[in-house]
């Protein structure tokens, strides 16, 4: 029988948190406890920033524990460090430097572009995937984040799997795959299961995301951002120096609608607009070559003109857009050559050309 709940609650009461005293379920370290009806178990340790190595340990503990539990069929647990409040300024005098404030670059990385959506579905993670390999392709160093924590896909569409490795305890090695460097809240959970992320771990998870994955040298990182406007666009508009973003939408009505309100907030965040893609632009029937407009036609290149932002790319429904991604290697590497492929390569190519990937 799968283990329950209050089992597994029980089991987490026998590991004594190392830093507040009692146990992990009681001091609070302990969050978004998930028990699944087959038995896997997941839960995320929201932990102090400077206490990784303490907690690295119970980590352990609990994750040994919890193996040997009757019922218990995985266990999976992401740390997300918070900092800790910054301590009073020094009034010293001039020498005592003030911490930098405000959105940080990150170290090695020359632009980071956000992949944004006003309404979920509308193939922002599509985009954003073959738009990755596209500048690999033309020989850009290229990193993908999906900070999509609802419903992370790039892991599947870039084909990668596995959990990424983190020998020090204190940063992660990032995967790779397509000449692409990718990182993924995806791969820090299991695949098939949105965890529920609130604001503050979400935050945690993000930064550390950003800060501590070992990216290299990069040319740009494309940052896949869940559709809307939450607390993950919030914080890395807030955390990280944004170079820009794309918003990508279809063209019906309610999504523009949607990728407005999107674009309002990056307006407000000083994250300037780079332009927009339009996406499932027409449908061309695989077996007749009909020409459809599925969803209408034309409304996010109006959009755009309104903005006064290009128009990146109009992108059809496409079966072999989906059946690529599905695949673990999207259209632009396995089909190079075709017309969906150049859509891509001809953004990569727009972005190289204004100094931005
Ligand atoms: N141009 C296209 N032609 C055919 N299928 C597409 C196209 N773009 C996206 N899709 C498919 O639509 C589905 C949703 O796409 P995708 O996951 O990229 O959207 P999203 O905006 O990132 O969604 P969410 O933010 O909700 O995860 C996927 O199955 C994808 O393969």
């Amino acid at each position: 029988m799968p283990a329950s709940r209050e089992t597994v609650q029980a089991v987490l009461k026998t590991i004594a948190d190392p830093v507040r005293g009692g146990d992990i379920l009681s001091s609070g370290v302990v969050r978004a406890l998930n028990v699944d009806a087959a038995g896997a178990v997941r839960f995320v340790m929201e932990i102090p920033g400077n206490a990784g190595t303490a907690y690295g340990a119970a980590r352990t503990e609990a994750e040994t524990a919890l193996r040997a539990t009757e019922g218990v069929t995985a266990v999976s647990v992401v740390m997300t460090a918070h900092s800790e409040k910054a301590p009073p300024p020094d009034l010293r005098g001039p020498r005592a430097a003030a911490e930098p404030q405000g959105p940080q670059g990150i170290p090695g990385v020359a632009h980071i572009i956000a992949i944004a959506s006003g309404k979920g579905g509308v193939g922002k993670s599509t985009v954003a995937s073959n738009l990755a390999c596209a500048l690999a392709q033309q020989g850009r160093r290229v990193g993908l984040l999906d900070a999509d924590v609802y419903g992370p896909s790039q892991p599947r569409m870039l084909g990668v799997s596995g959990r990424p490795a983190s020998p020090d305890g204190k940063t992660i090695l990032p995967l790779r795959n397509h000449g692409v460097t990718l990182m993924s809240i995806g791969l820090m959970t299991n695949e098939d299961q949105a965890v529920v992320w609130r604001g503050p771990m979400l935050m945690g998870a993000l930064q550390q995301m950003l800060m501590q994955v070992q990216w290299g040298a990069l040319d740009v990182l494309l940052v896949d951002l869940p559709p809307g406007t939450g607390d993950v666009q919030m914080t890395l508009a807030q955390k990280a120096r944004v170079d820009g973003a794309i918003v990508v939408s279809t063209p019906q009505d309610v999504a523009l609608l949607d990728a407005r309100k999107g674009i309002d907030m990056f307006r407000q965040m000083n994250v300037p607009l780079l332009g927009m893609i339009e996406n499932m632009s027409t449908h061309v029937c695989s077996a007749c070559g009909h020409e459809e407009h599925v969803f209408g036609h034309g409304g996010v290149a109006a959009e755009a003109a309104k903005l006064g932002v290009p128009l990146l790319a109009e992108v059809p429904l496409d079966l072999q857009i989906r059946l690529a991604s599905d695949g673990g290697a999207p259209i632009v590497v396995s089909a190079p050559d075709s017309a969906q492929a150049q859509a891509f390569h001809a953004v990569a190519s727009a972005l190289v050309a204004r100094g931005l990937a």
